[in-house]
């Protein structure tokens, strides 16, 4: 039976938990199971912090598991990212109190108060900057007004908690973080494969519509090459020989773009549906 980890609490538990069931798997009902079989599809879910996860992964006592890019790496386990999952987005930034710093090399020197140690000492390690870490739980934005820091490294999503505690990012991203599926190293435990495509599908039925239009059949290459779809688009005869219908995937961010483009050569009938599920 494939073991996987999920989030139980926190910012990604609830869109693991959709994701998966939307990609066809039983979820639990009660927030306070911590363990849940899937007889269907053979695979048993453990909900865990997802701090914890890529530590259970990469003892390989799970197989694979949902976490946050961010903390994978802060764990520095033995596992690696087999695939994006698009939600979770967030940046891990260095921030100090408004006007205080620019620069990261204004950081020689200064105490780093932050929640994933392993992160920042490997990125301060990489660019030779001599920093003092302060390892907090949470609520790092607090730990320079209460003298433990002078500067901090944090998960910045929207902003929102940064300015309430008067501070200001400075310097590039440390990262860019999502939700990641991890897994072991080169292994390959039975029904991943099935989770991994079913995983890809979600995205995808997320991510792109359907769209189907007529144009006149001497358009049709100038059309097409504005929805070449993910192999080649769909073209079928209509009534009128003169014309013919298209059917493509595109990506839903770019639904109205294209359906004008295809308007200005002459498309006309340009109707888009979602996809409710796929496999590619
Ligand atoms: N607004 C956000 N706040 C915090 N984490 C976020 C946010 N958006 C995305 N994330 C991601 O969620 C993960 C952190 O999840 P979570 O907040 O559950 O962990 P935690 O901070 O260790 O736990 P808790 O806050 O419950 O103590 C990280 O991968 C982080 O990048
Ligand atoms: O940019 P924002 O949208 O304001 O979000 C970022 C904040 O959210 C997280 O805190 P969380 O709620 O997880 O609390 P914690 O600091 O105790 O982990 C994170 O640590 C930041 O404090
Ligand atoms: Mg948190």
């Amino acid at each position: 039976m494939l073991r996987v980890a999920v989030p139980n609490k926190g910012a990604l538990s609830e869109s693991a938990s959709a994701m998966l069931n939307e990609a066809g798997y039983r979820q639990r009902r009660d927030t306070r199971e911590l363990v849940m079989v899937d007889p269907d599809n053979d695979v048993e879910f453990f909900f865990l912090r997802p701090r914890d996860i890529a530590v259970y992964v990469g003892a390989g006592t799970l197989d694979v598991g949902i976490t946050g890019r961010d903390l994978f790496l802060d764990a520095q386990v033995d596992a690696e990212e087999v695939l994006s999952l698009g939600f979770g987005a967030s940046t891990f930034r260095f921030a100090g109190p408004v006007g205080d710093f620019s620069s990261i090399d204004q950081l020689e020197g200064k105490r780093l108060a932050t929640s994933y140690d392993g992160l920042l000492r490997s990125y301060l390690a990489e660019r030779g900057i001599n920093a003092s870490v302060v390892r907090l739980d949470g609520a790092v934005e607090s730990s320079v007004r209460l003298g433990v820091a002078d500067a901090i490294a944090d998960v910045v999503e929207t902003g929102t908690t940064l300015r309430a505690a008067g501070m200001e990012i400075f310097g590039d991203p440390i990262l860019k973080s999502e939700a990641v599926l991890i897994g072991r190293p080169g292994a390959n435990p039975a029904g991943v494969d099935v989770l991994i495509r079913r995983l890809r599908g979600v995205l995808v039925a997320r991510q792109y519509v359907m769209m189907d239009y007529d144009v006149r059949k001497d358009l049709v290459e100038q059309a097409a090459a504005l929805t070449p779809g993910l192999e080649s688009p769909t073209v079928s005869p209509l009534q009128n020989s003169d014309w013919v219908a298209v059917r493509s995937m595109i990506k839903k961010s770019e639904t109205n773009r294209i359906m004008d483009e295809l308007y200005d050569i002459g498309a006309r009938a340009i109707l888009v549906s979602s996809i409710h599920a796929c496999r590619i």
